[in-house]
């Protein structure tokens, strides 16, 4: 097994407390409290503009605002956490072993290379490691970013619609690299794509409203990864677009 699918450390619940945030006096979130399971995924769903991506960045500490983000094992969660931004945020100069090492570099320590080249084979890009992100598909960028969060082995591991700027086949074959490197992680995950909540959730959490608010908050019977075409999927499915506040089709 390659390294990075064993998480170092135990993977803790998060306790969101009370947290705000506000770009320019107008509040986003506002006394918000949520517990997320350890080493459960948890994907959040929203209307675009409701605040997803403000609360991963407010529980990743690049946000700040009043409340607080606690580890339920009582823990400091610095170090603990891997962020996976929207965007792949990979460095067009660099290789890409280059960029599945960046977080070494910045902190000035020296990555083995013998584990970069273990994540690059983990995620199917062994034969890519030399060359530069331009020169990489959609597809293998997100991979090479996936890598890169992995690389960290950080317990917990917040993503940014990870797998939205790839086909569909990709897709699919992304989420479920991911399922299987992030498993025992602690996961929050963003997505637009409700089907991809209910393919990879523990559970699932719709947020709306302003400030945004938890207004379903489910949990999945069924093990992971979930077809979308089955009778649990499908009844999943017209919870979460209601919630959504998407008018449906008759
Ligand atoms: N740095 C910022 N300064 C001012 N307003 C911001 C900033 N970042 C986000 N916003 C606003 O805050 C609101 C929430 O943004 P956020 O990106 O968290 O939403 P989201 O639910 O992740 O949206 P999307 O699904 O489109 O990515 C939006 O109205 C957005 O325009």
């Amino acid at each position: 097994m390659a390294s990075g699918q064993t998480p170092r450390g135990a993977a803790p619940g998060l306790a969101i407390r009370d947290v705000g945030v506000a770009y320019g006096g107008r509040p986003i979130l506002d006394r918000l409290d949520l517990d997320l399971t350890g080493a459960e995924t948890t994907v959040l769903l929203g209307m675009s503009g409701v605040g997803k991506s403000t609360l991963l960045r407010r529980i990743a500490g690049l946000l700040d605002g009043p409340g607080a983000i606690l580890a339920h094992d009582g823990q400091p969660l610095a170090g603990r956490i891997a962020f996976m931004a929207q965007s792949d945020l990979l460095l067009p100069w660099l290789t890409v072993a280059g960029n599945v090492a960046l977080g070494h570099r910045l902190r000035g320590a020296h990555p083995d290379p013998g584990r970069i080249g273990e994540m690059l084979a983990t995620v199917g890009l062994a034969d890519a490691a030399a060359k530069r992100p331009a020169q990489l598909s959609g597809g293998m960028r997100q991979r090479a970013a996936l890598a890169r969060t992995l690389m960290e082995d950080r317990p917990v591991v917040l993503m940014d619609e990870p797998y939205s700027a790839v086909d569909a086949l990709t897709r699919l074959r992304l989420q479920d690299l991911g399922l299987r490197l992030l498993a025992g992680r602690t996961v929050v995950m963003v997505t637009h794509e409700p089907f991809e909540a209910i393919r990879l959730a523990d559970r699932i959490v719709v947020l709306a409203g302003a400030p945004a608010r938890p207004v379903l908050d489910i949990r999945p019977e069924s093990g992971k990864p979930r077809a979308p075409d089955s009778v649990e999927a499908q009844t999943l499915w017209r919870r979460i677009v209601e919630a959504l506040g998407v008018e449906q089709a008759a």
